[in-house]
């Protein structure tokens, strides 16, 4: 029995996964794919967008949820078993795609593929990692020697890099493949230097995709066949030895929740200057907006703020405002909370 190939997708907040992932659908040319997410925060926002999509390529039930937690902790509980029910199928599917949460680590994923039940009828075909061109270029992953020097000052146990390079890090070096994405962002030269900066955290070998909007060639991104579960020594991690033992407690979360907005220029003014005043690093989710009958979604990576009208809000559907918030540890929600409370409306009954 051949083994059904698995893509997993890493790269930070932001960094275009589910935009590639929606690529990936439109152009699936006959495959049957199935897809299981895995967010950081409570609301399915990714979930909803892919199934917005309505893509033949992918009907509801191949889109799998993982909505507990990051999928390198809950590996067992929540990983495994969605595994082995696709895996159970009559018509298992041609190709699984996971797109793990923005600061989940690859490997204690990968190596899930070695237990017994799914090592004999899953491989994982590539770790892809997704790059945000502009956000390299910024300067957000790399270290803050300064900023660094005082956490450790105010934390004699902080033991690590910043929690950001590590997770560069940690994602490159899983990566079979890498795309460099938002291309569009960054000029030529600007793009040179994040390509080197980016090179030299992947192991040899490994190719750099350069991308706008996630769009990259299906036949480059599946098939890779590098049956990485086979291959984990040579993808170095931060928590080689120490048992899997790790967490997320470098980051909060919380959800901003409001009703119907009524202006929506406020909304953004408003939250422009909370992700500046205390470095929210995502803000993603659903706007009601008063007087329109399709919600808005709502993107902020670091200081950019896109939106857009998906679809109908349903007639069962309460007509409600929903934002997941991520940023580093010490997040203050109730200043944010408090700031942001004209304008968003008041939460339905
Ligand atoms: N300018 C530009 N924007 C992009 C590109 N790719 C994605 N985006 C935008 O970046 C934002 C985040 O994209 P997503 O695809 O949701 O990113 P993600 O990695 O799935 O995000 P998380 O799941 O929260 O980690 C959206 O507003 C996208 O439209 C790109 O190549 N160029």
């Amino acid at each position: 029995m051949s083994k059904v190939p698995t893509t997993v997708i890493t790269g930070f907040l932001g960094a275009g996964k589910t935009t590639l992932i929606r690529h990936l659908l439109q152009n699936a040319k006959g495959r049957r794919l199935a897809l299981v997410i895995n967010e950081f925060g409570d609301v399915g926002v990714d979930s909803e967008l892919v199934k917005g999509c309505n893509d033949e390529a992918c009907p509801e039930d191949d889109i799998l949820e993982l909505a507990n937690g990051c999928i390198c902790c809950t590996v067992a509980d929540d990983f495994l078993p969605t595994m082995q029910k696709l895996l159970d199928r009559e018509t298992p599917p041609d190709h699984i795609i996971i797109e793990t949460s923005g600061l989940a680590l690859p490997k204690p994923l990968v190596k899930a593929f070695q237990w017994p039940d799914i090592r004999t009828r899953a491989t994982v075909d590539g770790v892809i990692a997704l790059i945000d061109a502009d956000a390299v270029a910024a300067g957000r992953f790399a270290t803050d020697e300064e900023a660094l020097a005082a956490a450790r000052a105010a934390d004699p146990n902080l033991d690590h890099d910043s929690p950001l390079e590590e997770l560069f890090e940690e994602q490159l070096g899983c990566a079979d493949m890498v795309v460099l994405n938002k291309t569009d962002l960054v000029d030529a030269a600007v793009l040179a230097e994040v390509e080197k900066t980016v090179a030299a955290e992947t192991r040899p070998g490994v190719k750099i995709v350069r991308a706008d909007h996630g769009a990259v060639d299906i036949a480059a991104l599946l098939g890779i066949v590098a049956a990485a579960e086979d291959d984990l020594d040579s993808r170095k991690s931060h928590i080689d030895g120490l048992d899997d033992d790790h967490d997320h407690d470098d980051f909060d979360t919380f959800i901003l929740n409001g009703g119907e907005v009524a202006d929506i220029d406020a909304l953004l003014v408003g939250l422009k200057e909370q992700i500046a005043a205390h470095d929210v690093l995502r803000v993603k989710g659903m706007v009601a907006l008063a007087g329109k009958p399709s919600r808005l979604v709502l993107q902020g990576v670091g200081p950019r703020i896109q939106h857009f009208f998906d679809r109908a809000w349903k007639a069962e559907e309460p007509r409600r405002t929903q934002l997941v918030v991520i940023g580093q540890k010490g997040l203050d929600r109730a200043a944010i909370e408090a700031a942001l409370a004209g304008v968003l409306g008041s939460v339905p009954a």
